[in-house]
């Protein structure tokens, strides 16, 4: 690989994603062309159903794409043991089942499963990773707090730390802001973005702020009919690729205030 890509940590080339049927494939973006380098706070956006969550999970070797390449740190995802692919990924899923009946440091430490020994033992270097994660983002006061006592946004803030745990190059998060009112979806998100910057590491999210998105990320994929725009925010909305994201009659994006606003 070359020099100057070294720090790419996730790259598609010519990218299909869908679900393969019998009754005929469901293609949800074609020529999906992205690389995001370390350091690098991305999100994915779309209406309902444009294929985001199917896209991460592509991206994350969870489903198979229907064409095209994934590189993750330079290695083909489709030649990557799934063990080799826990130190590179680590994924936060919305439907995740997690118990919920595990502490805070509990729940973190799971994250700390592709290094452990086959009986879980944590090492002196996975307690300090742990608790390194639960500096981060500010959540040692509750560490021994039960998750089912936590709020929706203490919970979200755990899910990263579990992912922070895991120590990868690469972070992807499903819609990391659902059910949090304004302040803590601004909250979240800015702790992403100061993470990206604190610890190198990249971070891709799907999510529906778009606003805030537009405003904390350093690049952004839209899904829109079936086609992936990549670029940073200022690129996108030069090439107007806001503008027919939602029906016209209803929701419009303004250039000016680079946001969109209700007719
Ligand atoms: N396992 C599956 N098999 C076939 N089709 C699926 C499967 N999972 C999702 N789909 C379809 O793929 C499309 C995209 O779904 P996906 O969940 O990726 O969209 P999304 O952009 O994340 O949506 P939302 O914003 O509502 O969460 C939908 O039409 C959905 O019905």
């Amino acid at each position: 690989m070359k020099a100057e890509n070294s720090n790419i940590v996730l790259r598609t080339e010519g990218l299909k994603v869908g679900y393969r049927k019998k009754s005929g494939d469901l293609i949800l973006a074609s020529g999906v062309n992205i690389d995001i380098k370390s350091g690098e706070l991305v999100a994915v956006i779309g209406v309902n159903g444009a294929g985001k969550s199917t896209l991460l999970k592509t991206l994350s070797g969870i489903i198979q794409s229907v064409d095209g390449q994934v590189f993750i740190s330079g290695n083909k995802l489709s030649k990557t043991e799934p063990d080799k692919l826990s130190k590179h990924i680590s994924l936060v899923l919305t439907e995740q089942m997690l118990s919920k009946n595990l502490s805070v440091m509990e729940l973190v430490a799971l994250g700390r499963q592709p290094y452990t020994n086959w009986i879980g033992r944590l090492t002196k270097k996975d307690l300090k990773k742990i608790m390194h994660a639960l500096q981060l983002v500010n959540i040692e006061d509750i560490r021994d707090k039960k998750c089912h006592e936590l709020s929706d946004g203490q919970f979200q803030k755990v899910l990263i730390a579990r992912a922070l745990a895991q120590d990868t190059p690469l972070i992807i998060l499903d819609e990391p802001t659902t059910h949090l009112d304004l302040y803590h979806k601004a909250y979240v998100l800015k702790l992403l973005q100061q993470l990206t910057k604190e610890t190198g590491k990249a971070i891709l999210f799907a999510s529906h702020e778009i606003n805030l998105a537009l405003q904390l990320c350093d690049k952004l994929l839209i899904l829109k009919d079936r086609k992936a725009l990549f670029g940073k925010p200022a690129e996108l909305i030069e090439t107007d690729a806001f503008k027919d994201l939602f029906p016209g009659h209803l929701i419009h994006f303004d250039k000016e205030s680079s946001s969109f606003k209700i007719k």
